[in-house]
């Protein structure tokens, strides 16, 4: 992004909180008239007042500057508590776009890089983004306008020593100019560096009962202190410029500071200033500084914001599911009663790897179909595809007649219940879990369903807390209750990836059971369990990224042992 750019994008971004940005104006702007009237009424009570000997003279004018300091300190306040709220409000707003866009981002986003990791490197880069509406900058705008207040009270005392003092702009400015591209490339290598780190930590989040059982903590350690120290490196050098730079601009207005006394006693010697101007232009030179350095320092904060415009847009840039416009514009699936899919040649590839090859078939009511095959042959690919996770490369799924793609994504995704080969449940409890909160009804016969049996021996029934991802709950009964919440739902399609996996004997009976009375118009599995095999009415079998259809479990068994029969012999 070219620096106009970002600039641009500093107002883009301020734009929406404009009624407190007026307003914030309004309070400097009353700052900045006492800014302007004070350094005269200091040049009055010095020279009517104090040198003229005139007490009352001196009295108001005191009472006048006491005044003007007590509206000034109250815009002051109300200014800076405005400032806290448009931050608060600025980062709120900005930390729920991340959450709607992280939560709409296409699955392979999500897959490459895990939610956890894409929202924090998100939220790192808000964090520095965030101070376009923090102190510093609000500050910057304080002090611009005392600027513009003081520099016309210091030229009504006299212009020579404000043009003198002015000399000093472009000398800082050069300066944290210079300072400021030191800034902005250590800036990105801690932002980069973080972002190593969150893909670390997630990595590690997840791994906690693999560290302790291999013993990898001192290794995981050794990662960690590597990492951190490398960004630490990163941010000190970035410390280290920002400071040097307003350590040099201090310098330089020092020594322009002080050389005020000899320009000053020339101009007083050739009476073209009172005395009384050169201490109220002294004391409120100051007053100047304070912005010009402030306004100079601002680049460098700027530096630090850059580059995390960057990593934000990159994110903001990732395609979403589905667009809002989108949404509109789509078929709505609520009125489908009878699904019926057809899937035409349907080829996927993972960058160069083909996975499935036109694969062709269909799903229509009553079907109760197996997807079976080797690990690794492209059962959960095809899953992901017709749920739209991932985006059709070749071929066409039809649904009822329209490409699934026409249809508007969310109604599309009601169609189906789902449960994962590794279902995840909510922390809370077990009725929270199968209720979804109170968004899902579940009926009494499904409640006292055999699969269930387990909650009865639980002291605290279906109030039990089952903790964080149900880690107080066993992995067959997880997965018994993320079968029940899929069977509650409305769906007419029920989608299962190793729905038994945890399961014991009797436990795949029940389930075969209660899939025997579902109302499901569709059932399609991933799995290799007898049980669960021989109740489907259609195997589809994925072999070297092509289909091989069996009319159920006899027909599948039957070409199986005529398959070995044909190998024996031909090793016979
Ligand atoms: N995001 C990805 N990037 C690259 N390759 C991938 C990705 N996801 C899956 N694959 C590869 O695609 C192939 C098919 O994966 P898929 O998960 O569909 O297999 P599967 O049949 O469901 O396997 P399993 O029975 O082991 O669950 C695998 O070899 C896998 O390594």
């Amino acid at each position: 992004m070219s620096k106009n750019k970002y600039y641009k994008k500093v107002v883009e971004l301020l734009l929406p909180y404009k009624r407190y940005i007026i307003t914030m104006s309004l309070m400097m702007l009353i700052i900045t008239v006492g800014n302007i009237c004070v350094p005269l009424l200091q040049q009055n009570i010095v020279d009517d007042g104090l040198i003229g000997g005139d007490l009352k003279t001196l009295i108001v004018l005191v009472l006048i500057v006491v005044g003007i300091s007590i509206i000034t300190n109250l815009s002051m306040l109300w200014q800076a508590y405005l400032r806290i709220d448009l931050n608060a409000t600025f980062l709120k707003d900005k930390q729920m776009e991340i959450f709607n866009h992280a939560f709409r981002l296409k699955m392979d986003y999500i897959k490459n890089d895990g939610l956890v990791q894409i929202i924090k490197d998100a939220e790192y880069s808000l964090n520095n983004i965030s101070q376009i509406t923090g102190n510093q900058m609000s500050d910057t705008f304080v002090q611009i306008f005392k600027f513009i207040g003081v520099f016309i009270g210091l030229i009504l005392i006299n212009w020579k020593l404000t043009v003198f003092l002015l000399a000093l702009v472009p000398i800082r400015f050069l300066i944290t100019s210079k300072i400021s591209e030191s800034v902005e490339k250590y800036q990105m290598d801690t932002i980069l560096a973080q972002k190593e780190i969150h893909g670390w930590e997630d990595d590690i989040y997840h791994s906690a009962t693999e560290i302790k059982l291999w013993n990898l903590y001192n290794k995981k350690c050794a990662e960690y202190n590597a990492y951190l120290q490398k960004r630490n490196t990163a941010v000190k050098k970035m410390g280290f410029f920002t400071i040097l730079g307003t350590l040099l601009g201090e310098s330089i207005q020092t020594i322009f500071f002080n050389f005020l006394y000899v320009v000053g006693g020339m101009l007083i010697w050739g009476n073209e200033l009172s005395l009384g101007g050169m201490l109220a232009f002294v004391s409120y030179s100051n007053y100047l500084m304070e912005p010009i350095g402030f306004i100079s320092d601002l680049k460098i904060v700027l530096s630090e914001v850059f580059p995390a415009f960057e990593v934000y847009d990159q994110f903001l840039n990732c395609e979403e599911e589905q667009s809002e416009l989108q949404r509109i514009e789509r078929i709505s699936c609520s009125k489908i009663d009878e699904p019926i899919f057809k899937c035409k040649d349907i080829s996927y590839s993972f960058k160069d790897r083909n996975i499935l090859e036109n694969l062709t078939m269909e799903l229509k009511e009553g079907d109760r179909i197996a997807v079976v095959g080797e690990n690794g042959s492209g059962k959960s690919t095809f899953i992901n595809l017709l749920l739209r996770f991932y985006d059709l490369q070749e071929g066409q799924i039809t649904l009822n007649g329209k490409e699934i793609s026409e249809y508007e994504l969310f109604s599309y995704r009601d169609l189906f219940s789902v449960i994962m080969q590794n279902p995840y449940l909510f922390r809370g409890s077990i009725m929270d879990n199968l209720t979804l909160f109170g968004e899902n009804e579940v009926d009494t016969e499904l409640l006292n369903s055999n699969l269930l049996e387990f909650i009865k021996r639980l002291p605290e029934k279906y109030n039990t807390d089952i903790g964080n991802n149900a880690s107080r709950i066993s992995g067959g009964e997880k997965q018994k209750i993320a079968l029940i919440r899929a069977l509650a739902s409305k769906s007419k399609i029920l989608v299962l990836d190793e729905p038994t996996a945890a399961y014991d004997k009797k436990s795949e009976k029940d389930f075969v059971e209660l899939l025997e009375k579902c109302d499901k118009k569709v059932i399609v599995m991933i799995t290799h369990e007898p049980e669960l095999l021989s109740f489907t009415n259609k195997i589809i079998e994925i072999k070297d990224g092509r289909i091989i259809q069996y009319n159920g479990y006899e027909s599948y068994l039957q070409m199986k042992k005529k398959k070995e029969k044909e190998k024996d012999e031909y090793n016979f």
